[in-house]
């Protein structure tokens, strides 16, 4: 297939760790829009999350990797690892753009993030260069988006209800370090990538 003819979807997330909901919104997707494959982005630098301590890019993408080999039609990419300074989606857009000159390109997201929107890097520039999949998550609105947004932007986001589920990367950070099971939670090569490295324990300096 040329790329001209490609249906791609980009899932940005920091992933930390990937869990069932990222993949789950991810296969929705992909399957309600017919997408060819769906590329995960690991955040570089998450611009919104400077002031967190975040597990290393490497260890990120390490775990991205083991969460969707079995996939045929997930990808994961190193672009925002690899590239210099904060990890803003309107660079990350731009660039698939030019890998794939004439694929149709979406911005796969949950709820909560495209109800942020506007604090992004040029928001509006954004919306105009590429279509959003804003999928539901449990605990977030979408309506919360607001008509009149909703109404100017109505052909750059479109809404895809999924099968809910209630994970979250915090939520799993935090049953690790208080010894409570993740199993079920996120794939099983993902647990045992977290358990070798020993990942979100509590460490005495924290
Ligand atoms: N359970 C879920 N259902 C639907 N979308 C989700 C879910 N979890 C994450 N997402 C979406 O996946 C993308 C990446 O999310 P992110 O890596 O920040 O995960 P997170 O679970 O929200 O992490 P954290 O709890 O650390 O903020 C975002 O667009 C987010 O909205
Ligand atoms: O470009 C921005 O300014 C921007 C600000 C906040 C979040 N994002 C992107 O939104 C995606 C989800 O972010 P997060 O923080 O929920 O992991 C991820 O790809 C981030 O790079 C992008």
């Amino acid at each position: 297939m040329e790329d001209e003819d490609q249906m791609i979807g980009i899932m940005g997330g920091t992933f930390d760790p990937i869990h069932n909901g990222h993949l789950v919104t991810a296969e929705c997707a992909r399957h309600q829009y017919d997408l060819d494959k769906v590329v995960f982005v690991p955040s570089g630098n998450p611009p919104h999350k400077t002031d967190k301590k975040i597990t290393s890019a490497e260890d990120r993408y390490s775990m991205a990797l083991l969460a969707t080999m079995s996939n045929p039609h997930f990808r994961v990419s190193r672009i925002e690892i690899d590239r210099q300074g904060l990890s803003y989606t309107i660079d990350t857009v731009r660039a698939f753009k030019e890998m794939y000159p004439g694929a149709k390109i979406y911005f796969i997201t949950g709820a909560d993030a495209i109800l942020e929107i506007f604090t992004w890097k040029a928001p509006d520039v954004l919306l105009e260069e590429v279509e959003f999949i804003a999928a539901s998550r449990p605990g977030y609105c979408l309506s919360q988006l607001g008509k009149e947004i909703y109404d100017e932007y109505r052909d750059s986001i479109n809404l895809l209800e999924i099968p809910g589920l209630a994970i979250s990367s915090t939520n799993i950070r935090t049953r690790v370090k208080h010894g409570r099971p993740i199993k079920y939670q996120l794939p099983e090569e993902v647990e045992a990538y977290i358990r070798k490295h020993n990942l979100y324990v509590y460490k005495k300096e924290e």
